[in-house]
């Protein structure tokens, strides 16, 4: 295994898209396994019905890159306030880095709620954008293909009424689901975390993101691939199976092996279940999705020391695991 001094490269699997669109068995066990232990694992989406996801992601870079290079002032007339769906534009800093004396040292995003996408809000696409078509609503799309097919692969795994599942997940009501564009120029981290929502896919070309292996209690590099996305629940999928799935922790770190990268980007499509879902939280109190959300955002933004206070930021994984991430 290769590695970067102490830190190694974490063995996910490889999971095949085209198979899971087809409830392969042996491909539904994969995923059963890798969703019970690290958390992460790779999609390849070749032969699928969306095996030009790749290839969009590249053009989405383009955008972005175009998008973050313009100067703060003109970033911040897309900031709507503090609503978070509505904020498309968020700053660095506004979230907490991995440095707990630098908190100003984490990524700027652009989060675009497909819901507000899909239902023409002003201001939910930055004008630069429009420039590039269809671009944002066709990568929205694949990426709910994906998430939806995964989704009835979990039904099956967790023996639940797979309408439910997709119930909860219904695109067509409001929830916080996004698209965050993450830009980390500089030297710029994300700090250690789960996701709040369901599923995610992620794209990065570059080195960066670290997840926390369960087996051996460390961090461990995920090696970018150009071809293939990582694919990782959160923690309201991990509530809504009662817990049987586990919520990745994760953080982008700038040092070691990422310290020849240059500024980085990161695509991640971000299902949330309805606002409505209810399910039991970490510390087993019943809270909607939407409520979650507002206390995970919370705990995001806040110090080291707020977040080392409550089980949130982790979603209670570090009970799970039995150690202090
Ligand atoms: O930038 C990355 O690779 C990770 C992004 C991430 O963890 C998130 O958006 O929740
Ligand atoms: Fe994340």
């Amino acid at each position: 295994m290769a590695s970067d001094g102490q830190i190694p490269n974490a063995s996910l699997e490889t999971l095949s898209f085209a198979a899971l669109e087809q409830k392969d068995a042996k491909e539904i066990s994969k995923l059963a396994a890798a969703s019970t232990s690290a958390g992460f694992f790779y999609l390849d989406f070749k032969g699928s019905k969306v095996d030009k996801l790749p290839e969009m992601k590249r053009d989405l870079l383009k955008v972005m890159e175009s998008y973050f290079n313009q100067p703060l002032d003109v970033k911040l007339q897309d900031y709507k306030g503090h609503s978070k769906r509505g904020q498309v534009f968020v700053r660095k800093g506004t979230f907490s880095g991995v440095d707990r004396e630098k908190q100003e040292e984490s990524f700027e995003h652009l989060a675009i709620g497909s819901y507000d996408l899909k239902m023409n809000v002003a201001g939910a696409l930055p004008a630069l954008f429009h420039e590039a078509g269809k671009l944002v609503p066709e990568y929205i799309a694949a990426c709910e293909h994906v998430v939806r097919s995964l989704l009835s692969c979990y039904g099956y795994i967790l023996n639940m009424s797979e309408s439910d599942l997709q119930k909860h997940h219904d695109q067509s009501v409001e929830s916080e689901t996004i698209l965050a564009l993450l830009s980390y120029p500089g030297r710029l981290t994300h700090q250690k975390h789960t996701d709040l929502g369901s599923l995610t896919v992620l794209f990065s070309d570059q080195w960066g993101l670290q997840v926390f292996s369960p087996s051996t209690s460390g961090w461990e590099w995920v090696e970018p691939r150009e071809e293939q996305a990582v694919i990782n629940v959160g923690d309201g999928l991990r509530f809504i199976s009662g817990k049987k799935l586990f919520s990745s922790v994760h953080r982008v770190v700038r040092e070691g092996r990422a310290s020849s990268e240059g500024h980085r980007y990161s695509i991640a499509y971000l299902l949330r279940p309805a606002d409505n879902t209810t399910f039991l939280d970490a510390e087993g109190v019943e809270t909607t999705a939407k409520e979650l959300a507002e206390s995970k955002y919370n705990s995001y933004a806040a110090s080291h020391a707020e977040q080392d206070k409550s089980s949130v930021l982790m979603g209670g994984m570090e009970k799970t695991f039995g150690v202090r991430v």
